[in-house]
């Protein structure tokens, strides 16, 4: 498998503590992943790190295929590398249809061919089509944002990132305060998206986990402590100890 992003050695410390500790992790191309974690072992900070929002004093984040380094770049042009990140609270343009949100988030190729305009539009409906598809919001095209459940929401907003094509896609706890039948639906949408791109799940939710069916690290002040399937880390003592030991099971 070809790495896709590639963590090594990575501090953070803020006032002298080390919210991230020397922590080394990589991330396949089209592969899905879960981080869990006990309370403050780095899973917000690491994703703020991949993501330029702050600055490691130590280590490597490296980038694709041509080892591009992630650390002098700004949030924006990490961004647009292709790292897309869903926070835990949706934020979709709610007085927009489903349909002019996911429109205004697609990739448009800039260009000074205004006679591929109409041609272009024409791909876009088609586009729009397909990921409403992906996000199981087709019969909610012309409805407006704001009136969808919050389970809606999420999967529009996750449209909206999968319409800027990313190649890896950050996803900060999205079963919280979802259903059993939305969570199932989030769970089948992730697994699709990370067909074609790296998913990575933070989650505390132990049995959206197991859904996700996927590889698992998990984080415990700020490095890895265990990493492989989700039987292979449940069952590993050190684990048990710091994080299923408090209710996370
Ligand atoms: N800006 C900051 N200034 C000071 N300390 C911080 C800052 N950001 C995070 N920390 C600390 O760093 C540690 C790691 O925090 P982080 O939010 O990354 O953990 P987490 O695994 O995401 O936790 P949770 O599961 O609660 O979201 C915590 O002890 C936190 O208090």
């Amino acid at each position: 498998m070809t790495t896709l992003l590639e963590v090594s050695g990575v501090s953070v410390s803020f006032d002298g503590f080390r919210a991230i500790n020397n922590l080394s992790v990589q991330f396949a191309e089209a592969e899905l992943r879960a981080i869990i974690g006990p309370n403050g072992a780095g899973k917000t900070t690491f994703m703020d790190v991949v993501t330029g929002k702050t600055k490691p004093d130590e280590g490597r984040v490296i980038w694709g295929e041509k080892n591009i380094s992630l650390l002098g770049m700004s949030e924006s042009e990490i961004a647009m590398e292709g790292i897309g990140r869903k926070f835990q609270k949706p934020t979709v343009f709610e007085d927009q249809t489903v349909r002019q949100n996911l429109a205004m988030a697609l990739k448009n190729p800039r260009g000074p061919f205004a006679v591929l305009w109409h041609k272009r539009t024409k791909a876009n409906g088609a586009r729009i089509e397909a990921i409403a598809e992906q996000i199981g919001l087709t019969a909610q095209l012309t409805r407006i944002a704001g009136e969808l459940s919050h389970g809606q929401k999420q999967w529009l907003e996750i449209g909206m990132l999968l319409a800027q094509e990313p190649r890896l896609l950050l996803v900060d706890e999205p079963a919280a305060g979802m259903s059993v039948e939305e969570r199932e639906k989030t769970t089948n949408i992730l697994r699709e998206a990370a067909k074609t791109r790296a998913v990575v799940v933070v989650e505390h939710d132990m049995e959206f986990v197991r859904r996700l069916g996927c590889k698992v690290t998990v984080l415990h002040e700020g490095s890895v402590l265990a990493e492989g399937s989700l039987d292979h880390v449940t069952r590993n003592q050190k684990v048990i100890d710091v994080y299923l030991g408090r209710g996370h099971a």
